[in-house]
């Protein structure tokens, strides 16, 4: 499906849920193998997310020689990649699993190598399966975005959208023990 995005009018009530991660908890990661936010992920970005109030997630993230893109500067589909799985974490304060399935994001100004990158997110709205999300990212300032993203995320069933491809992880076998459980 092609999209833009476009928060529609009729919205659904939401709720925090009860098990969320609390006010300015770290979140726990989803996959530690997770290229955003996985420990265990030797080349990845390495976002520290915080639950916010209400529906809102921070992040910290350093900007590693690695994330080059132009001269001295972050390569902008690490930022992109950045934005998709912070405002990924927005949905889990709700409850369901959801995976991204529009992001955008508007580059303002230059992220130098070297500098800490901060987010902040929230939930703009969900309508049925569909949570939608807008994020900044700044560098220290938040009044003073260096860009600007807005997501869509479509809720699924974790054990089913994934069970195809368990095995092409690198901890296929934790995985496949977890999704076995009742
Ligand atoms: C698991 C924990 C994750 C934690 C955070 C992770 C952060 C990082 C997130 C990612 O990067 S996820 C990786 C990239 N994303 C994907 O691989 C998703 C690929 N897409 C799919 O697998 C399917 O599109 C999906 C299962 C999500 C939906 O297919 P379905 O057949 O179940 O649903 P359907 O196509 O009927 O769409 C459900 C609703 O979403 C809407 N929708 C789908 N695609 C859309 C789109 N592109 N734009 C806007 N709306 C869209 C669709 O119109 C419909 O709206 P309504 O409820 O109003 O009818």
């Amino acid at each position: 499906m092609k999209s833009s995005f476009v928060v529609p009018a009729d919205l659904d009530a939401v709720q925090r849920h009860p098990k969320a991660a609390k006010v300015g908890e770290r979140m726990r990661m989803h996959n530690p193998l997770c290229y955003g936010c996985g420990e265990e992920s030797a080349e990845g970005l390495h976002l520290q997310m915080f639950a916010g109030e209400d529906f809102e997630v921070t992040a910290t993230m350093d900007v590693a020689a690695r994330f080059e893109g132009g001269p001295g500067v972050i390569h902008g589909g690490v930022l992109s990649t950045a934005f998709d799985d912070v405002m990924g974490m927005i949905p889990l304060l709700i409850g369901p699993s959801a995976v991204t399935v529009h992001l955008e994001v508007d580059y303002q100004r230059p992220i130098p190598i070297g500098s800490q990158l901060q987010f902040t997110a929230k939930l703009l709205g969900r309508q049925r399966r569909k949570i939608y999300a807008e994020g900044i990212a700044h560098l220290g300032d938040p009044d003073e975005p260096v860009a600007t993203g807005h997501a869509i995320f479509v809720t699924i069933d974790v054990r089913e959208h994934f069970a195809d491809h368990l095995a092409n992880s690198r901890l296929a076998d934790e995985y496949k023990a977890r999704m076995s459980r009742p």
